[in-house]
């Protein structure tokens, strides 16, 4: 379980995150939505301990994290899949050498093992006989699939989706999305999906939790949050929410 107790997070003299409170319950898939520079990534990097809340408190399973060091935190993070927008693949490496990077620094597993669970997780994720292939000859599709297949290395109790479907076209995300489902039913992991994508939101998703402006405005299960009458919820479930990403781009 994941719980955030009264979590504030500032940066300098900028208030990012503000009061956030929520609760992710084992085996849920919760998905994070909320406009360009509302705060989601910031609420992930907190949940991973990759930055430290200015209070609050912060508990994955037993352990708060919030002030832990590196070696405390990396004890911890066994535990967590992570899954970084553009896959965030080492481009000199093979993709079976990326699967099994985090495996070759953390465990002493030896070589023949390595690869049985290599080859697992990209079937896991749909792919074979790709172990030789070199990330740049592979479609973005793909990098997502041997993202996730190294995330899941681990076996991972909770994985971390950040931005899933950028840069997909809709067959790829809708293919993308699914395999997030089924990472779920066949691992029984949690989930947290950032996503600004609210038809992804809906799909994959258990409850929806929306960051706005720094506050956590909602959390509901997706038939209900749909139903939500909050101007800025209605808004972001009409599309408006593109224009200010678009408008960056
Ligand atoms: N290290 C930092 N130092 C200063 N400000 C930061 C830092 N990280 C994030 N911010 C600010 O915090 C706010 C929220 O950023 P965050 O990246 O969490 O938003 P987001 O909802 O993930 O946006 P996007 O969807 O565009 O990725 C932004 O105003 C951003 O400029």
């Amino acid at each position: 379980m994941i719980r955030l107790v009264d979590v504030n997070k500032s940066f300098g003299q900028k208030e990012v995150l503000r009061h956030i409170n929520l609760t992710i319950n084992d085996g849920e898939t919760l998905a994070l939505i909320g406009g360009s520079g509302s705060g989601k990534s910031t609420l992930l990097r907190l949940m991973i301990g990759l930055i430290q809340p200015t209070s609050g408190e912060i508990w994955i399973d037993d352990d708060e994290i919030s002030h832990y060091d590196e070696a405390q935190m990396d004890k911890v993070r066994v535990r967590m899949g992570m899954v970084f927008q553009y896959s965030a693949l080492f481009d000199s490496m093979t993709v079976g050498d990326n699967v099994a990077f985090g495996l070759r620094e953390h465990t002493d597993y030896d070589e023949e093992k390595i690869r049985s669970i290599v080859s697992e997780k990209l079937g896991l994720v749909g792919l074979t006989d790709v172990e030789d292939m070199m990330p740049n000859e592979l479609s973005g599709g793909m990098k997502k699939r041997v993202g996730l297949a190294r995330a899941i290395a681990f076996e991972p109790s909770t994985i971390f989706y950040d931005e899933p479907d950028s840069g997909l076209d809709p067959v790829t995300t809708e293919k993308i999305d699914e395999l997030i489902i089924s990472m779920q039913k066949r691992l029984n992991v949690t989930s947290i999906v950032v996503t600004h994508d609210m038809e992804t939101a809906c799909f994959v998703a258990d409850r929806i939790a929306m960051v706005y402006e720094g506050e956590l405005i909602a959390c509901a299960p997706v038939d209900e949050f749909r139903r939500m009458k909050d101007e800025r919820i209605r808004a972001f479930l009409r599309g408006l929410y593109i224009g200010d990403k678009e408008a960056e781009g």
